[in-house]
């Protein structure tokens, strides 16, 4: 049986020099790929309890929505600034060059809710250190923080410390 590395292409050089590229479309474009991706998520979500799962925009929003369809369950937006039209919380992180700002509508999740929050990607853990921010200042409990990849020379787990963080894939350098 083929594992999900088989499935995933590795782009050296994009979108700068010296970045590897993990590229998910390679996953999507298989069916049997895209099944893998998400029934590995699915397995490691067994057992545990929660009442929402929240996907960071975008590729965050390809994995998240068959879980939380699956395990049926509300699916709470992260969005990048400026897309989502009612009250929201908003959080800035800091990219390699400069800054991104990402927002939740208030009422995407309530005060006491367990909150699982997904992503295709770990690399230097901004964009999910900010997204566990926004579910915390709605309230809600970071139960856990899952994602399809992981870079692990990229140490985006020592932003991440105080969450739960786990990936399927994983590989050694950036
Ligand atoms: O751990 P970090 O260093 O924050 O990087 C990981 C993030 O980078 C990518 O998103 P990107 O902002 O490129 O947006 P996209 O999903 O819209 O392509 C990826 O999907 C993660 O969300
Ligand atoms: N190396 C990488 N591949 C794909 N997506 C990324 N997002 C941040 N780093 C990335």
């Amino acid at each position: 049986m083929k594992d999900l590395s088989d499935y995933l292409r590795s782009i050296p050089d994009f979108p700068k020099p010296g970045i590897i590229f993990r590229d998910v479309t390679s996953i999507l474009q298989n069916a049997d790929g895209f099944k893998l991706a998400i029934d590995s998520l699915l397995q490691k979500l067994e057992g545990v309890e929660f009442d929402v799962i929240a996907g960071a925009e975008s590729r965050g929003f390809i994995f998240s929505a068959p879980l939380a369809y699956k395990l049926n369950k509300p699916l709470a937006l992260i969005r990048k600034k400026g897309k989502l039209p009612c009250e929201t919380v908003s959080a800035s992180y800091a990219l390699e060059y400069g800054f991104a700002e990402i927002e939740m509508h208030k009422d995407s999740i309530s005060k006491g809710q367990k909150v699982i929050l997904i992503d295709d990607l770990l690399a230097t853990g901004g964009t999910l250190e900010a997204s566990a921010k926004l579910i915390e200042m709605l309230g809600g409990h970071v139960e856990k923080i899952l994602t399809l990849i992981e870079l692990l020379g990229l140490h985006g787990r020592e932003k991440l410390k105080k969450y739960n963080v786990e990936s399927v894939l994983s590989f050694e350098g950036k």
